[in-house]
């Protein structure tokens, strides 16, 4: 059967809709395309249920419940149990580059002396056709050695050094359709097809030259309960099943930032016990889960983002227990991404944005953390040396770091209430960063450099469901002063300000030709939507599906 512009050879029951490239066909192959159909069929129902269950437990917190741990899985939590041990490929992670699947940034993440290179189908990455079909040739050439880059602009070639990262792949969240791909008649599970057809190409290849008879290795992002890491692992045996590779030999780090996700971790570690590389502090999902869990609660408001640092007790809580219960499971436990990035003009700035950088990483390797997350190879250096210092030669804390004074943290630790003020210029901020954002994503770019920072669809989060709290409980802006109350005619003054603000700031012809515009139309209408939309992405995605033939789409 054919199906796509000029026609991708495709098993029964899936119509691609995504445009035909040569390239993408050595992809989409057949078996390829069944393998991805047969996980579909197999885990829908499981994968529906889940986000029924998700669509539950927020009816529960609307009415006022907390999240907190389960009784009923207390003997996962008390017993005593250990994950399988990590393969020796990885038992080194001290730090780990993150970055969208991009041709360039692959090789230079791949080179960057960086011990793993976490490839980005999620936060980093603008999930466009293009985007993630090219990713995914990227990535095969990444693992069969053979990727190169010629920068035409530069005359610069690119390619890859002797020594390179270990490569962990992190596909999107179960929430994420694939439009492009069509089985039985619905969207494909976008983190399937994204599983699916990098698990296919690449498992022979990955585990002879990086793995060393493991892998492949994953990253798990924005699960919210255990079920659905018992999916991924069920998942993962299909895989194993379907190689005829050893059970155990995909391994996977999820991330623990969601809310409710932190009352789950010995139990997701549980259902991954045979496939786990340990848990990651992915904090700016994380606090963009606090307010979305807590967005019926006006008790438990955000002061301005840039407010809500590792240092506040519930964050610093949730990186110990982490911790904790990573190392008593005997796997790592990874920190998470500060988001400076280096300053190319203004060396005092530089400085103190590393500095900020070596600060976070101090308090991650002196809190336990075995390695943590870089946003930019210029902060490799500096990253790896503050944890050499502190780790020596060993690998990793596991075994020497039990912080077994986290077993004293509790529900309310993990809850506590962010201290902080709210300011006009925290609002502001959040609407000129979370437009900015947008505009780009619908471009393809799925992370930015925004006044200095990294900014992704974390972050972005962040900025957007602040407003929106900010704008349902009419909060007043105390922190400067200023004293005012947050309303729809404020918000629109603020809008209409902070976009002639990013005209000026990009220059007329940029904003004339960018996406702006669109971005801020979507950017408002979730900002002051009675009813919080789950995530800025779903809808967003509407805008940057193009299906063949145009005008067929089927969302
Ligand atoms: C919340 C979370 O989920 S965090 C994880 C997801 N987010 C990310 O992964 C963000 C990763 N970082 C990035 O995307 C980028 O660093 C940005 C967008 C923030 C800044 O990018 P740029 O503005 O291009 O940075 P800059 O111009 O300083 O880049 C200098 C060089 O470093 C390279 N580079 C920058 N960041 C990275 C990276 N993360 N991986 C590989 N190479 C990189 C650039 O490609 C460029 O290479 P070149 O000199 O060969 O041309
Ligand atoms: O994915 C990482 C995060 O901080 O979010
Ligand atoms: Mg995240």
């Amino acid at each position: 059967m054919k199906s796509g512009g000029r026609g991708y050879d495709v098993p029964e029951g899936v119509d691609i809709r995504g445009r035909y490239d040569e390239e993408f066909a050595n992809i989409l192959t057949k078996d390829a395309l069944q393998f991805v159909v047969d996980l579909q069929r197999e885990f829908r129902n499981h994968v529906n249920y889940a986000m029924e269950c998700r669509k539950e437990a927020k009816r529960r917190y609307n009415q006022g419940a907390l999240p907190g741990f389960d009784p009923a899985t207390r003997n996962i939590r008390e017993g005593v149990w250990t994950c399988a041990p990590v393969p020796p490929a990885v038992a080194d992670r001290r730090v780990e580059i993150t970055g969208p699947v991009e041709r360039k940034m692959i090789i230079n993440a791949l080179n960057s002396g960086a011990k793993v290179f976490m490839a980005d189908f999620e936060d980093a990455l603008s999930p466009n056709w293009e985007n993630l079909m090219r990713g995914q040739v990227n990535l095969k050439d990444a693992v069969d050695g053979t990727i190169s880059f010629h920068d035409k602009a530069r005359n610069r070639d690119y390619k890859l050094n002797d020594q390179i990262a270990k490569l962990f792949v992190r596909p999107r969240g179960w929430h994420l359709p694939e439009a492009h791909i069509l089985i039985d008649g619905e969207p494909a599970t976008g983190c399937l097809v994204d599983f699916g057809l990098y698990f296919y190409h690449n498992y022979a290849k990955f585990r002879q030259n990086q793995g060393a008879g493991f892998g492949p290795f994953f990253y798990l992002p924005k699960m919210e309960h255990s079920r659905e890491a018992k999916i991924w692992n069920n998942v993962f045996e299909r895989a194993e099943k379907m190689a005829g590779i050893e059970r155990g030999s995909i391994r996977a780090t999820v991330l623990i930032e969601t809310l409710p996700a932190v009352f789950q971790m010995d139990e997701i570690l549980y259902e991954l016990r045979d496939h786990s590389v340990g848990l990651n502090c992915g904090r700016w999902d994380y606090i963009f889960s606090y307010v979305k869990t807590f967005q019926a609660h006006p008790d438990r408001l955000l002061p301005d983002r840039v407010q809500v640092g590792m240092t506040q007790h519930f964050m610093r809580s949730y990186s110990e227990l982490l911790i904790r219960t990573c190392h008593r499971r005997g796997v790592h436990a990874m920190g998470g991404m500060a988001a400076q990035i280096p300053i190319r003009d203004d060396p005092a700035a530089n400085e103190a944005a590393l500095d900020l950088v070596r600060k976070d990483k101090l308090r991650e390797v002196k809190a336990g953390h075995d390695g943590t997350w870089a946003a930019h190879p210029g902060l490799i250096p500096d990253c790896v040396e503050v944890f050499t210092n502190n780790m020596g030669n060993a690998p990793n804390q596991i075994q020497t770091v039990k912080r077994e004074d986290a077993a004293a943290l509790t529900e309310e630790d993990l809850l506590q209430r962010p201290r902080g003020v709210r300011t006009m210029e925290g609002l502001r901020l959040n609407t000129r960063v979370g437009i900015q954002y947008l505009a780009a994503w619908l471009t393809g770019s799925g992370s930015v450099p925004l006044y200095n920072l990294m900014e992704d669809a974390a972050t972005a989060e962040i900025s957007r469901v602040q407003n929106w709290q900010w704008l349902k409980y009419g909060v007043e802006l105390d922190g400067d002063g200023l004293g005012v109350k947050v309303t729809k005619d404020l918000f629109g003054r603020v809008v209409e300000e902070e976009m002639t603000r990013i005209e000026s700031e990009v220059g007329k012809e940029k904003f004339k030709k960018g996406m702006y515009k669109e971005a801020c139309k979507i950017f408002t209408r979730q900002c002051t939507t009675p009813t919080l939309d789950d995530f800025l992405t779903l809808d967003a995605y509407n805008y940057i599906v193009i299906q063949h033939p145009q005008g067929s789409s089927n969302l």
